[in-house]
């Protein structure tokens, strides 16, 4: 095992969704800390990490991280963090966290995802002042959009296929469709083009629906923070006003990391004041 450095304050980030495994190390368990490496990885390489990716990596401190793929994934990246002396912990959504209240009817059953994207974007608004209703846009392996009040309360959201598994649940369901990827257009004439369309449209009009219950809930239009990997696909197509923001999900991390390790990492900055910087 690699041993820490007394004053070390490093945090390893990750967010393990149902494709891919990324990661983020950061000098310091705060928002704000200075992103020191980062990679992404597809959960068939997870075996790779250890000897890859972090090999040469500093070692860290602390590592949290967000998993919503199976047990069997997640015993797989434990055992690439075993080189480390840092035991992983794994966000459980919680009745209310860092400013978020959990509108869930078992607050633990949400996707960690889903909460610590929240809590991401709670943390974005409120750093510039924006006391405002938010949707969380996120565009995975599957697509969710979450609903919180200028309060900060999550009112509930929706869950429904990414792109990909919306093209394999037709492609399998159906005699007469296996084509290939096709374009946006606003009146798809062949096939290719109208599957494209169809579930790009999908996502853009299950966004514009949330985005209308939460205006009318509110009384006041929502700020619309979107994320994922293919987020940058769904931007073109977007019809509410929306940021595309890299990344909420190790905002909301850091935002988690500040309140159980931000003492420790304090008084450890105290001892050492060049760890961490006379800013923080
Ligand atoms: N270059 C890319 N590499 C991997 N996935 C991509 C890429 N471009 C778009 N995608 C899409 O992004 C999804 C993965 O996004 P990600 O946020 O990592 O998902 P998850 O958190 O569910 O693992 C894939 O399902 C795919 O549709
Ligand atoms: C909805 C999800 C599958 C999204 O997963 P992802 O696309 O990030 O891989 C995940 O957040 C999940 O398993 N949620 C648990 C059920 C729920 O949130 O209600
Ligand atoms: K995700």
């Amino acid at each position: 095992m690699t041993p820490v450095a007394p004053h070390d304050t490093t945090l390893l980030a990750l967010d393990v969704g149902n494709t891919r495994l990324k990661w983020a190390l950061y000098d310091a368990p705060l928002p704000g800390a200075r992103l020191l490496a980062h990679g992404v990885q597809f959960l068939e390489n997870i075996e790779t990490l250890a000897e890859g990716d972090w090999r040469q990596l500093r070692a860290p401190r602390w590592v949290l991280g967000s998993i919503v793929a199976g047990a069997g994934v997640r015993h797989r990246v434990e055992e690439q963090l075993e080189q480390w002396d840092a035991p992983p912990q794994w966000v459980v959504p919680r009745a209310q966290e860092a400013g978020v209240v959990n509108g869930y009817d078992h607050p633990a059953r949400l996707g960690s995802d889903r909460w610590v994207a929240m809590i991401g974007a709670r943390q974005r608004l409120l750093a510039r002042g924006q006391q405002r209703p938010c949707i969380v846009v996120m565009v995975g392996t599957a697509v969710t959009v979450e609903a919180l009040d200028a309060d900060g309360h999550f009112l509930g959201g929706i869950i429904l296929p990414g792109h990909g598994i919306m093209l394999r649940a037709l492609e399998s369901g159906t005699a007469g469709l296996h084509v290939p990827t096709g374009d946006v257009r606003p009146f798809p004439t062949n096939t290719s083009d109208a599957l494209t369309s169809g579930g790009t449209f999908a996502i853009a009009g299950a966004v514009q629906r949330m985005w209308d219950n939460l205006r009318a809930h509110c009384q006041q239009d929502p700020v619309c923070l979107m994320t994922g990997g293919a987020g940058w696909k769904m931007a073109p197509y977007m019809t509410v006003p929306f940021e595309l923001v890299e990344g909420l999900i190790f905002d909301g991390l850091l935002t988690i990391a500040r309140e159980r390790f931000g003492m420790a990492a304090a008084a450890m900055a105290a001892a050492t004041p060049s760890a961490l910087g006379a800013a923080r």
